[in-house]
């Protein structure tokens, strides 16, 4: 595995964009030729589908709502294979069990990963690469909510937010970009932060929650600059309510109402309606997309 230990900002940057200085303005600091373009960019290649989806992608809380139904949306745009890490499949067998029927082509693995264990991600990864030779995307959608008021919340209630939500998918990162660095061929990184990394959320309280959220969107700025030079896009979706077993339950009765009213579009969102911008992420159509977060929520933060 390639240590990072020695390697600055600057020798980055000097990897990443060697036919330049770093000074501003003066063009005679240009001292070779531009980059290649990349292949989609070419006159042959412009023939492409840019929405396709190459390669294996790993989903980490896989058995999820929203991993399944992306999940789905990836292998109708070509995704070759998918690995679904989890804590628990047995919930959604039945989905799993579907994927497989409707997209023979594919193959489709359900690992057991706790996203928070750095050695199970490692194996996961490997056991992965051994079944579908590669890792090319990798989509963070492990996290747990809850809605306990700051003041009474318990120093384990915080931290277990953190450590699912910000460090299972720094770790889940970090195991993947490993592999796709010595694959060699660049890769896509997908965190779910959520408008609750933008917002405070009304009415429930969920601190601990917002924060561990809010902390992706800064990891994938740093992840996003540092990884770039290998070829891999570092990028997260925010999405807003959409209506999922994370929102159900008793409690969240009123809330889910108050959710409808205060977004302009009326409503909370279906799972299907964040496909769209999953695909780009992961397609060629945002080759160039790196660094930036997304936002799905109806205008929910235009209040
Ligand atoms: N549903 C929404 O409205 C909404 C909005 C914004 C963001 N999100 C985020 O999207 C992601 C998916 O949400 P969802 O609605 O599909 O929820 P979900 O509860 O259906 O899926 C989450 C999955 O993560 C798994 N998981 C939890 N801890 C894990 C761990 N340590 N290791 C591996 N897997 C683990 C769970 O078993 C579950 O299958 C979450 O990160 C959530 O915070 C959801
Ligand atoms: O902010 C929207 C989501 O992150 C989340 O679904 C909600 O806040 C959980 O109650």
């Amino acid at each position: 595995m390639p240590s990072p230990s020695n390697t600055t900002q600057d020798d980055l940057r000097a990897r990443s964009i060697p036919h330049m200085t770093l000074s501003t303005g003066d063009t005679s600091s240009m001292t070779g030729p531009p980059p290649p373009m990349p292949h989609y960019l070419t006159s042959e290649g412009r023939a492409i589908k840019r929405f396709a989806v190459e390669g294996n992608a790993i989903f980490t809380g896989g058995a999820g709502t929203l991993a399944l139904v992306n999940a789905r949306a990836l292998l109708e745009h070509g995704l070759s294979g998918l690995a679904l890490f989890d804590l628990d499949h047995s919930k959604s067998a039945q989905e799993i069990q579907a994927l497989k029927a409707d997209f023979p082509n594919a193959r489709v693995l359900s690992i057991k990963v706790d996203a928070t264990n750095a050695e199970q991600l490692g194996s996961a990864v490997k056991l992965t690469v051994s079944e579908l030779g590669s890792v090319d995307i990798l989509c963070c959608f492990a996290g747990v909510v809850g809605c306990t008021h700051a003041i009474d919340m318990a120093p384990s209630e915080w931290k277990s937010r953190l450590e699912i939500n910000t460090t299972g998918s720094f770790l889940s990162a970090q195991a993947a970009a490993r592999q796709m660095i010595a694959q060699n061929t660049g890769g896509s990184i997908l965190f779910l932060a959520s408008i609750s990394a933008h917002r405070t959320n009304y009415p429930q309280p969920q601190a601990a929650y917002n924060a561990s959220k809010a902390a992706l969107l800064s990891l994938k700025y740093s992840l996003a600059a540092e990884w770039a030079v290998h070829g891999i896009r570092v990028n997260s979706v925010s999405p807003g309510y959409m209506d999922t077993v994370l929102n159900e339950g008793s409690g969240l009765e009123e809330a889910r109402r108050t959710w409808g009213e205060r977004n302009p579009m009326g409503r909370m969102g279906v799972p299907e309606e964040l496909t769209g911008v999953v695909v780009l992420l992961c397609s060629q159509a945002g080759g160039y997309v790196n660094g930036a977060d997304l936002v799905v929520d109806g205008g929910q933060c235009c209040f």
